[in-house]
């Protein structure tokens, strides 16, 4: 495995923001994806990772910086969420931070729902960390189209800086390219300058196919990332899934020159499988890709183990994972 450098060492980058293209059915027809051939490819991605001691923090702490610090239950309340975003700014302990040299280290973003955005605001105020709002009727996305569309300019009126939109999983599976596309284009539209990242909800879209087309469809039409899954389907985040889409992300950069972000959420909670992620994306993308203005984990349960890896990392020894009972 080869080096990976420290967060705090990154410079500044800025993307240019994905502006769409016109929709083309020709190109959303060739994109098809090969089942076995990417669950081959897929299943030496975990057996052959292995990083080791000062790389391997390092990983971790890339890891963090990556993370969409989320919490979406039906009882948040003003005080998790003020807990969660304290834990955003400070997410791990200060003095293994200082250990491995990076005191500044924050997630990417904390994600809520719309009513937890106006305390979230405010508890990040100063930080620089971006709220994100999952929208559009998450998780299913079938609320009326008029209300999809103005929860969006809500939650960017009450101070996101990053929308999650569902895409209406119903398009993909009667095969309604422009109905995908127009949807798409309207959610982004509605988001202004807010950056926006579509929901795919991989899990029920039926074949690796209708993936890389849906991928390929919400780019044309103005993403800034495509994410795999809201975190409430049966199957959520895969590295099959991945693939197909971060395959998708390079085909539209090859075609276009426009860079878009790839997050894989839903069921992501361990270390290991946070590094073997950003291997992957490594590996298919570039090391362009591995920052957080174009990759995140969308995740509410990830924090607490990479923290508890940091810590053996710097003590050699491992605390209780209850002793990082938030996130
Ligand atoms: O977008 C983020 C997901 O909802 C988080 O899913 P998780 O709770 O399985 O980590």
């Amino acid at each position: 495995m080869q080096t990976i450098s420290a967060t705090g060492t990154l410079p500044q980058t800025v993307e240019p923001r994905n502006p769409g293209t016109a929709l083309d059915l020709d190109w959303v027809m060739r994109a098809t994806a090969n089942r076995s051939a990417i669950e081959r490819r897929a299943a030496t991605l975990p057996a052959r990772r292995s990083v080791k001691k000062d790389h391997q923090a390092a990983w971790l702490a890339r890891a963090v910086s990556c993370i969409d610090l989320t919490t979406l239950a039906g009882d948040d309340t003003v005080g998790r969420v003020r807990r969660l975003c304290a834990k955003a700014k400070q997410p791990v302990r200060a003095d293994l931070l200082e250990a491995i040299g990076l005191p500044d280290l924050t997630v990417g973003a904390v994600c809520v729902y719309h009513d937890m955005i106006a305390p979230a605001v405010e508890a990040l105020d100063g930080s620089g960390i971006p709220v994100a709002a999952v929208s559009t009727g998450f998780p299913a996305g079938l609320s009326p189209f008029h209300l999809r569309v103005q929860e969006i300019k809500e939650s960017v009126a009450a101070g996101a800086a990053e929308i999650d939109i569902v895409i209406s999983r119903r398009h993909v599976l009667t095969g309604n390219w422009q109905a995908l596309y127009d949807e798409m284009r309207t959610f982004r539209d509605a988001c202004g300058d807010a950056h926006v990242k579509a929901i795919l909800a991989t899990g029920e879209l039926g074949t690796l196919s209708n993936v890389a087309k849906a991928s390929l469809i919400c780019m044309m039409a103005g993403a800034d990332f495509i994410k795999t899954s809201t975190g409430k389907e049966s199957v959520n985040a895969t590295l099959p899934v991945s693939l197909v889409m971060i395959r998708a992300i390079r085909d539209f950069y090859d075609a276009t020159g426009y860079r878009v972000g790839y997050k894989p959420a839903g069921g992501i909670s361990k270390a290991k499988d946070a590094i073997t992620y950003l291997a992957l994306i490594k590996e298919e993308l570039g090391d362009r890709w591995l920052r957080p203005d174009l990759f995140r984990f969308g995740a509410s349960s990830l924090l607490g183990d990479i923290e508890r890896q940091i810590e053996h990392h710097v003590t050699g020894a491992y605390s209780a994972s209850w002793r990082h009972a938030m996130a």
